[in-house]
């Protein structure tokens, strides 16, 4: 199905095109943050769609293929027809020139990747916020270029290589660009896209936090109507706790939030989500104590693979249990984000699976309930915008991702009651040093693992056969890569020792530096 036929029409509102390009979210970062709303669709999606979503301006994203190439991604032309106005940015400026009967051909210079210079000939439109003659400092990755403008249309720009690199059909508020306004290497180009959002298409800011919170609390009344029983798998994590928030003022009583303890969480974990949000927040908390039941079915497991399977058929069996004693449910909120809309309608091909990550997903279809997902259109940040909107504390919005699977996956080899205490106090131990630090927030995330290797110490004038514990504390933007933080040497030092001397069975520290890849961010 297209995200197009999810997510519903609004005033003031664009659609960006994505032919492909490795910028496009990036394209609807920089619209949103300009206070615009924005939503990503395929490039054919059809036009009797796009026209039922009638965006007030339509970006088209840049992309790897040629535009006279067989398999090249096309949408109609009919889309430049719609009267609506258009930035085509890169192969989106290729695009329109070859509906519009302009030429686009391979350079010969082998292409254009990385700075340029732009000199601005005509500051109108796009252009309207700069001088003639300014230089503006932009980004190209391009090896096609167009040679010849379509009817009608005027250069605003130059550089050597393209000279065609900024052009325009004012009348029809047609804009094109060869170079990328949206990345940070062209750094007047948010003034460029806010040029075509506020004084080409007549926009206005309004997407802002508290404007998505109220519209989001108007949309889950709506769905679950004036009774209806709703519940939401709670884990303390950002996603699931603003979801439970904002439902709450939705629907107040008639959320029941089901947190499962597995177990695997950190130290004082279990206790800190009942404290906040059966506490603070007043919220109908069924906070399941299943750690027995987690740690027998992990007994003799040993294969990282086969540990994520058994945690995940646990959690789906308690979750279900527990579902059932909120009589009468009808819905399960799911916090699922914008990134997880856009994967699920891109047109990638299947990738390997290199790890099986786990959450709740899949309930739906087994048990029966409707799905009510909030945040189905928001990015990470603008979910964390959104719970500073309804007033919830920082350590809840800037925490640290925590894997479904928890610390089975850092404890390697058998999870036992044993290896979890050890890893739990040392990892205590780490996380207070790191925020001690100030780093907490500026780290993606920072660890222990549990080594399933002994080795010989000497504390005491006595002989130790003691455990090692590995320290990972990694920067990344996404998860998708990521690289080794390069943490004080004093506080590594501090780390070690308190480990050492505090957790009972550790003799040894060491540090991971690795990137992913080649390695990944969790061990198993
Ligand atoms: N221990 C748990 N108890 C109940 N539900 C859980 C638990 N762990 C995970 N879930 C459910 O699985 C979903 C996915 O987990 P995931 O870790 O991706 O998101 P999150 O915890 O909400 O946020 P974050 O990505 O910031 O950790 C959660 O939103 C939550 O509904
Ligand atoms: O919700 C989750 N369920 C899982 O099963 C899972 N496994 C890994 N992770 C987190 O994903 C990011 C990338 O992890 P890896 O580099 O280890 O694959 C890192 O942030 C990991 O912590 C998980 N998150
Ligand atoms: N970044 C792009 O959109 C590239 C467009 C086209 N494939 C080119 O090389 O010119
Ligand atoms: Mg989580």
């Amino acid at each position: 199905m297209l995200a197009a036929a999810m997510l519903s029409p609004r005033r003031d509102f664009v659609v960006i095109l994505d032919f492909g390009s490795q910028y496009t979210q990036l394209i609807a970062r920089r619209v949103r943050e300009s206070g615009v709303y924005c939503e990503i669709h395929r490039f054919d999606v059809p036009i009797a769609e796009l026209r039922r979503l009638a965006p007030r301006a339509l970006i088209l994203s840049g992309g790897p293929a040629s535009v006279y190439g067989d398999n090249a991604p096309r949408c109609s032309r009919e889309v430049l027809e719609l009267g609506v106005p258009t930035l085509g940015i890169c192969y989106g400026l290729q695009l329109m020139a070859y509906h519009l009967g302009g030429k686009v051909e391979r350079a010969h210079t082998g292409g254009e990747y990385g700075p340029a210079a732009v000199r601005v000939e005509r500051p109108t439109g796009i252009f309207s916020r700069f001088a003639e003659g300014d230089s503006l400092d932009v980004w190209m990755s391009h090896g096609d270029r167009l040679t010849a403008m379509p009817e009608g249309f005027v250069s605003l720009g130059t550089t050597t290589g393209s000279p065609l690199c900024a052009v325009a059909r004012e009348r029809d508020k047609l804009y094109g660009l060869q170079f990328h306004p949206e990345v940070v290497h062209t750094p007047r180009g948010k003034e460029i896209l806010q040029s075509f959002l506020f004084d080409v298409a007549g926009l206005s800011p309004t997407w802002t936090p508290a404007s998505f919170v109220e519209e989001a609390i108007a949309a889950v009344r709506e769905k679950a109507g004036p009774s209806d029983r709703v519940i939401l798998g709670l884990s303390g994590g950002v996603d699931s706790s603003v979801a439970a928030v904002l439902c709450q003022r939705a629907l107040g009583d008639r959320l029941t939030c089901i947190f499962v303890d597995n177990g695997l969480l950190r130290e004082g974990e279990a206790e800190s989500v009942e404290r906040t949000f059966r506490g603070h927040f007043h919220m109908n908390l069924d906070a399941v104590d299943a750690s027995a039941r987690f740690l027998e079915g992990l007994r003799g497991v040993v294969d990282p693979e086969q540990k994520r399977k058994v945690i995940g058929r646990l959690f789906i069996e308690v979750f279900e249990e527990e579902a059932k004693r909120v009589q009468g449910a009808k819905w399960l909120v799911q916090g699922t984000l914008y990134p997880d809309v856009i994967e699920s309608v891109s047109f990638k091909g299947p990738s390997a699976v290199i790890k099986s990550h786990h959450n709740v997903g899949g309930l739906p279809e087994r048990m029966n309930l409707g799905l009510i997902e909030p945040l189905r259109e928001l990015f990470k940040d603008e979910v964390r915008a959104a719970g500073e909107a309804m007033g919830m504390p920082r350590d809840i919005l800037y925490r640290q991702p925590f894997p479904g699977p928890g610390l089975a996956v850092r404890c390697l080899g058998e999870v036992t009651p044993e290896k979890l205490r050890v890893l739990k106090a040392a990892d205590a131990i780490f996380d207070q040093e790191i925020r001690a630090a100030g780093l907490y927030e500026s780290l993606w995330q920072s660890f222990c693992v549990l080594l399933p290797v002994r080795s010989v110490g000497v504390m005491g004038d006595e002989r130790t056969y003691d455990e090692a514990i590995a320290l990972r504390a990694v920067h990344s933007t996404d998860g998708m890569t990521a690289d080794w933080a390069r943490l004080p040497y004093d506080l590594i030092a501090r780390v070690s020792s308190r480990i050492i001397n505090e957790v009972r069975g550790v003799n040894r520290v060491v540090l991971d530096v690795s990137s992913k890849p080649p390695s990944t961010i969790e061990w198993e």
